[in-house]
């Protein structure tokens, strides 16, 4: 199996070391080229605006939507996220996104979160972090804080969280998306 990280900006080696403790060899993915032989795709956290133009810039934004439209899973961290939700970018769900939705005051915070399916919670990493204030009725929310907001989602083929798993010692949310990867292909 092989699983690509986006590698244009962002926390890139950190999703690569999560795979590799997953028994899984990550591949940077820097061009179109590179897109081809993947059977999934990590977007690591960074800042979407900056990954949104760089994928313009090399001219990998219609590739990866027509694969992300193809059924290529993909899983979105924070900026990922957004650039999945985004309908001009990557449109890989249907939601409705608040960027920097925790404003000033709690910039940056690591809180405990419920995700559906997991038997204890999962130690969620928020660094300017989105939350998706609604979606649409065939994605499965997985996770939410404060009541109200979004921050783990599901799509068919597509994972998607607010938070940084990356950046904690917490597989289960690699080792989902692994899963959905070999069930895909
Ligand atoms: N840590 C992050 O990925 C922050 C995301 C950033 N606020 C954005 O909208 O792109």
């Amino acid at each position: 199996m092989k699983i690509g990280v986006l590698d244009l900006q962002g926390a890139v080696d950190e999703h690569l070391q999560m795979l590799a403790q997953c028994g899984v060899i990550g591949k940077k993915v820097l061009t179109v080229a590179d897109l081809d032989g993947i059977d999934g795709l990590i977007i690591p956290g960074g800042e979407s605006t900056a990954i949104m133009n760089l994928l313009q810039k090399f001219e990998m934004l219609p590739a990866l939507r027509d694969k992300v439209a193809a059924g290529l899973p993909v899983f979105g961290t924070c900026a990922g996220l957004v650039l999945l939700a985004r309908p001009d970018a990557l449109a890989g769900f249907d939601g409705e996104v608040e960027r920097n939705g925790f404003g000033r005051q709690k910039d940056s915070f690591q809180e405990d979160v419920t995700v559906a399916g997991f038997n204890k919670p999962f130690p969620g990493v928020f660094i300017r972090a989105p939350y998706l204030k609604s979606v649409g009725k065939d994605v499965q929310v997985l996770a939410k804080i404060d009541d109200d907001r979004i921050i783990a989602v599901q799509h068919n083929h597509i994972l998607a969280t607010a938070f940084h798993p990356e950046l904690s010692v917490d597989t289960r949310l690699h080792e989902l998306f692994i899963q959905m990867v070999t069930a895909a292909n």
